[in-house]
């Protein structure tokens, strides 16, 4: 009898983009061990969540879009990525604390954009908006959403309507749901592996960082049975900015630097989120072993996941497949130098 495991490296840039790798594979049988390495690198967006049916996108210049929360870690990546976007037109930006204020003197590095002034979301116009990307704190987002006009587009980056299972939602988040209907209109998923669906719906619900640098490798192998769907070790490594940026004593720089915290072990929030998507692809309940620990950095993300690979198949088949996979996605991109990967 022999054995073979995978260890797999999937890392991302918190909120933005997405890199992964093949790691190295461990055989062990009769004969010894021996390793091989393969390395592969993948990226991704949220801001590929919002694509409308291409009737609608021809007809319009620019879509208008409305972040709320925008002073905070995810909004800003949003600004980021869409302020010097070709179709995209950003026309109302919501905060908390920080209504009143200029975006640059939340964000200095926004100075050099022409955006709108920050307001409170009671004091937001809707009626200049197509589109809405979702950045508030979990729990928030259901009340606020519920509120919205019906006929906008919505990418929420909460986890507010990620579970499909509102029992399992109200389980691992401590809370009632208090939008049930609107859970049940959600799509949510990766653009790379639900796109159709995203496009057509009105609620998308993006991943949550860990679930994403676990989905965007797993799932495709799962989905061609590459892969054994029992005994999956998730050892994931996060930035603090995953924290968002309110201040809390845990994420103080005398707290973190010069360290590494494991924290939710086997209770993590991200652990429902990760087997629901799993279990989809493999049309099986699937569970999961996932450890995130935070680390000394700013942003950034890595997991290395162990997989047993199925009979017969090879690290190289598990690489063939995931560059096949992601050939046409330009927010994928597989490492070729197996030994440069750094976050
Ligand atoms: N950080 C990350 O890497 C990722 C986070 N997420 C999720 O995205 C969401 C936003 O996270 P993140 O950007 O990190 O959070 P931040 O704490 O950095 O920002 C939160 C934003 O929401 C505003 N806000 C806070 N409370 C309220 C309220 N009661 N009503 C209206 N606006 C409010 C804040 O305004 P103000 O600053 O003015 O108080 C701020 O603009 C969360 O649900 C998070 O779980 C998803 C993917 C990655
Ligand atoms: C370092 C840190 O605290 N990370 C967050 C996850 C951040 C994230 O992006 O996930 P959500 O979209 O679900 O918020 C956590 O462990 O809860």
């Amino acid at each position: 009898m022999s054995s073979s495991l995978a260890a797999l490296s999937s890392s991302h840039f918190n909120g933005a983009y997405s890199l992964w790798k093949i790691q190295e594979e461990l055989k062990v049988s009769k004969v010894g061990k021996f390793r091989i390495r393969a390395t592969s690198m993948a990226t991704s967006s949220p801001a590929q969540g919002l694509q409308l049916g291409e009737g609608k996108a021809n007809k319009l210049d620019k879509l208008r879009i409305g972040v709320l929360g925008a002073s905070g870690y995810t909004g800003t990546e949003i600004i980021r990525l869409l302020a010097n976007h070709p179709h995209f037109q950003i026309t109302l930006m919501t905060a908390d604390r920080k209504a009143g204020q200029s975006i640059e003197s939340v964000f200095p590095h926004l100075v050099t954009q022409d955006l709108p002034s920050l307001v409170a979301v009671k004091d937001a116009d809707f009626s200049v908006v197509d589109a809405i990307f979702c950045c508030l704190p979990h729990g928030t987002t259901q009340e606020i959403i519920k509120s919205l006009p019906k006929n906008q587009k919505i990418v929420d980056l909460s986890a507010d309507f990620r579970l499909r299972d509102i029992a399992e939602y109200e389980e691992w988040y401590g809370q009632p749901h208090k939008a049930t209907t609107l859970q049940q209109e959600a799509v949510y998923d990766l653009t790379e592996i639900s796109r159709r669906e995203i496009q057509s719906a009105r609620l998308v619900a993006n991943p949550g960082c860990y679930p994403t640098s676990v989905q965007l490798p797993l799932i495709p192998l799962i989905k061609s049975n590459l892969i054994e769907v029992r005994n999956i070790i998730i050892d994931s490594k996060s930035g603090v900015s995953g924290a968002g940026r309110a201040a809390k004593e845990a994420n103080l720089f005398t707290e973190i630097a010069e360290g590494i915290r494991s924290y939710g072990i086997t209770r993590h929030r991200h652990v429902p989120e990760i087997e629901q998507g799993l279990s989809e692809a493999a049309n099986s309940k699937v569970t999961v072993s996932f450890t995130p620990h935070l680390m000394p950095m700013s942003r950034g993300m890595q997991s290395t996941i162990y997989v047993e690979m199925a009979p017969g198949v090879t690290t190289q088949d598990l690489k063939d497949h995931l560059v096949n996979y992601y050939e046409h996605e330009k927010f994928v991109v597989l490492l070729k130098n197996s030994d440069i990967f750094v976050v």
